[in-house]
């Protein structure tokens, strides 16, 4: 058992919680019970959530929400749902959980299955088909740097870290995964033209993410690719530009 697990409560542990972002993504099938099977590539960022882990229980969240002073870090909310509280139920764990938000909530960014990462990765915990159960993203923030995802989620396999800078530009407005995804089968399943199949269903179910894709394609002269099913739109390199957020690609935890 790693030493950080033996007696996690006598002071406070700091966790880093880093955001994913799926930098391609083909959807390769639909399962009898209506989860969706992926192909995808995804990395950590270093855009990261804080958690410092202390004595006793209960859950406090703080920070900026998202970008564009939209204050979404309010419908993170503190509930019994929280992916934090549901990983340390999970790991049969407790602790106090101060909770910082840096990642933008429903940003197609992962914040929330980064948090839940950062506490199995805590309790030492290598079932990933359980991870999955949490959030279908969640198996790939417990193992971290890069990898090719498959199954729903639940298959990581490692690949090499590669250096990159990115830059975000997430809207104010969410995109709900599973409205995506819905969307995506009513389509008929659509392939994307730009690495991202869930792109053309994320702009049918959000017409108005269209404009925040022209804003950053006119900024950066790429054209933006779909972060998930939404709404960070992303391109390489670094643009600075009002609302952008420059980031780079880091490492899995050792
Ligand atoms: C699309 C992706 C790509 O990385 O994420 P985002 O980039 O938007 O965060 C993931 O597949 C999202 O994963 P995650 O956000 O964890 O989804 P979950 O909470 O597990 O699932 C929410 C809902 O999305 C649908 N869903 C999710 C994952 C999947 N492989 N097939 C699905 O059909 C299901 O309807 C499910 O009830
Ligand atoms: N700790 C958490 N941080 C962020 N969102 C959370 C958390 N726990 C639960 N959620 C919920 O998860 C949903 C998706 O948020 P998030 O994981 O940040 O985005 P996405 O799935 O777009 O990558 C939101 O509806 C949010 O309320």
């Amino acid at each position: 058992m790693p030493d950080h697990v033996k007696d996690p409560l006598d002071q406070a542990v700091t966790l880093q919680a880093p955001a994913k972002m799926t930098l391609s993504l083909r959807v390769t099938g639909v399962r009898p019970d209506g989860y969706h099977t992926l192909d995808a590539e995804m990395v950590s960022l270093s855009l990261a959530d804080r958690l410092v882990l202390g004595p006793g229980e209960g859950l406090t969240i703080e920070g900026e929400g998202a970008s564009a002073g939209d204050d979404s870090v309010k419908w993170v909310g503190v509930t019994s749902d929280n992916l934090v509280t549901r990983a340390l139920a999970l790991v049969g764990r407790t602790a106090s959980v101060q909770l910082t938000k840096h990642i933008p909530a429903g940003a197609g960014l992962g914040g929330g299955s980064a948090d839940a990462a950062a506490i199995l990765r805590w309790a030492g915990w290598t079932d990933l088909g359980a991870a999955a159960r949490l959030g279908a993203d969640v198996p790939f923030c417990v193992v971290g740097g890069r990898a090719r995802v498959r199954g729903i989620g639940e298959l990581v396999e490692r690949l090499p870290f590669r250096a990159l800078d990115l830059t975000l530009l997430t809207p104010p407005l969410g995109a709900s995964t599973p409205a995506v995804y819905a969307r995506w089968d009513a389509l008929g399943g659509p392939s994307g033209d730009n690495g991202n199949d869930l792109e053309p269903a994320a702009l049918a179910e959000v017409p108005e993410l269209a404009k925040w894709r022209h804003r950053l394609g006119d900024a950066s002269g790429q054209v933006p690719r779909l972060a998930g099913s939404g709404s960070t739109w992303f391109v390489e390199g670094h643009h600075p530009g009002p609302g952008h957020r420059l980031v780079s690609t880091v490492p899995a935890a050792p």
